[in-house]
């Protein structure tokens, strides 16, 4: 069983955020008691941090291109920027708000409670977009929720997002390759469009690099001769404060297996925990499954203490409905335990979660572009990524965080942000993207963290020889363009045309 730091006794770390580093217990934002009892959407709007910055945020963007928000998880970026922006007015004349996720549950979850908050119902005014499924009325939304990826098709129809007075890209740090392209476009956009307002949004995202992205080599030659007018440099604003206490608990020594330490860990808060609803980060479907069984058999001979637990996995490959099961409500005397990969670790809010344990690894997507080979790999997470993960406690009531990985090891040897996945992909379906909105020059395009050149050149390999690109590496007729315009298969179709082309 993992051996936690003082196990069984109270005491919470104390660490200032530094490099990266978590760990929030400040008196000042210490929970009240208010987070159990009933309390008024309006009032709990008003309790989140964010709130104390409304005015700020609205003349930062009234009067910056572009806002770098950064501010902890669960201080209220993602909920209630976008209502302070329609309160001001930036949805007015039939223009809409736009939040990007990476994730397309995060996305459904985070417009269900901002339509929730505004008393309106979901699809009219508050709207979301994602594969498959358009919860919006063209007429109607003014706040609209939805992925990067969708972002990006819209583009095509329209490469100015002109219906958009205000996009706000969330969760910026999760640097999936969607959102680096769409900073990089959305740079290009604010040219033909200063009108257009970016806010750029994570609780753990490097402020400084991403205001140097957005700063072009023209304005920054405007700031060293001080001629920049305002509004060109983009503004930062680190909002202060969360909004309950994460205790944050790491292991005395590194663990063997984290399936195991994981399991042990969520029977150990089981027995000695007051209620709450645990969330385990594991990394994939075949770890969920490995320890739902190990879970299901250990509490079935632990007896009696264990058999209020409701045991339920959280991935990608499950149904809607399946995965909708988190978000019930807890009976009465039982106590959930979600078992998740990485799609719970932004955005979400749990309501019953107040114990997270976290095994410190994720699947990550490795690419070799000389051997042209792509791994899923089982690898260490960041500290921005253990940062998130914590955050899915304290939102609404003080929470716990078991690290199943040491306070040395954290401090010390995690690295302070994982590589983007632009740099360790396949960029076969990035290439056809790009060229499909009419980026032809893509090693010149402006990536906020460039990918290997060895890498471009073995996608414009495999897409010349495939026929979807010409001499001049420009989209074939009809076979690229048909590509392009089903590009969130067009790995899966790819793949075929490769095994065919090699068979044949
Ligand atoms: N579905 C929900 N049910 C109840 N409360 C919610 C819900 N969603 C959000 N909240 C409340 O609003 C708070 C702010 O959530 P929000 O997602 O806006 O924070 P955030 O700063 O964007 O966090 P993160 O960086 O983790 O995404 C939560 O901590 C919680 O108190």
């Amino acid at each position: 069983m993992a051996q936690f730091w003082k196990p069984g006794t109270e005491k919470p770390r104390l660490l200032e955020d530094e490099d990266g580093g978590v760990i929030f217990l400040s008196s000042s934002y210490s929970s009240s008691s208010s987070g159990y009892g009933y309390v008024s959407i309006e009032k709990q709007r008003q309790r989140l941090p964010v709130y104390k910055y409304r005015t700020a945020i609205l003349y930062l963007v009234e009067s910056h291109a572009t806002t770098i928000v950064v501010g902890e998880t669960g201080s209220g970026k993602t909920t209630q920027i976008p209502q302070f922006l329609k309160e001001a007015g930036w949805a007015d004349g039939g223009r809409v708000i736009a939040c990007t996720q990476p994730r397309r549950l995060a996305v459904q979850a985070v417009a269900s409670r901002v339509a929730e908050e505004m008393g309106v119902k979901l699809g009219e005014e508050v709207g979301y977009t994602i594969r498959f499924e358009d919860i919006s009325n063209p007429d109607l939304t003014r706040i609209k929720f939805l992925t990067d990826g969708v972002l990006l098709r819209e583009m095509m129809d329209d490469p100015l997002l002109t219906k958009y007075s205000v996009i706000m890209v969330d969760e910026a740090h999760e640097r999936s390759i969607s959102t680096d392209i769409v900073l990089g476009l959305l740079k290009k956009i604010q040219k033909r469009r200063p009108e257009l307002r970016l806010i750029i949004s994570s609780a753990t995202i490097e402020a400084k690099s991403m205001s140097n992205f957005f700063l072009s080599s023209k304005r920054r030659q405007a700031l060293e001769g001080e001629e920049l007018r305002p509004g060109l440099e983009p503004a930062i604003l680190s909002v202060e404060g969360r909004g309950f206490n994460v205790q944050i608990h790491y292991v005395e020594d590194p663990v063997r297996d984290y399936v195991q330490a994981a399991v042990s860990t969520v029977l150990l808060i089981n027995d000695k925990e007051p209620p709450g609803d645990i969330l385990v980060f594991l990394t994939g479907q075949d770890d969920i499954d490995a320890a739902i069984k190990l879970l299901t058999e250990e509490a079935r001979s632990n007896g009696k203490n264990s058999s209020g637990l409701i045991i339920l996995p959280l991935y990608s490959g499950l149904t809607r409905a399946e995965q909708d099961l988190i978000f019930s409500p807890t009976p009465k005397g039982k106590r959930k335990v979600v078992i998740s990969t990485n799609i719970a670790e932004t955005s979400l809010t749990l309501e019953g979660i107040v114990y997270v344990v976290d095994s410190g690894f994720s699947k990550q997507r490795f690419y070799n572009p000389i051997s042209d080979i792509e791994n899923l790999v089982v690898a260490p997470i960041s500290k921005a990524s253990a940062r998130q993960r914590a955050g899915r406690a304290g939102r609404l009531r003080p929470g716990k965080c078991y690290r199943l990985y040491t306070e040395e090891y954290f401090l010390n040897e995690m690295s302070i942000q994982g590589i983007p996945e632009i740099q360790r992909s396949n960029l076969v379906s990035c290439v056809i993207q790009l060229k499909a909105l009419g980026i032809d020059n893509i090693l010149g395009f402006d990536w906020l963290a460039s990918p290997s050149p060895e890498s471009m050149i073995r996608a414009l390999e495999v897409l010349y020889s495939l026929g979807v690109l010409d001499d001049d590496a420009k989209l074939t007729s009809p076979v690229g363009f048909q590509v392009a315009e089903i590009p969130l298969v067009n790995k899966l179709i790819l793949f075929h045309l490769r095994l065919l082309f090699i068979l044949f």
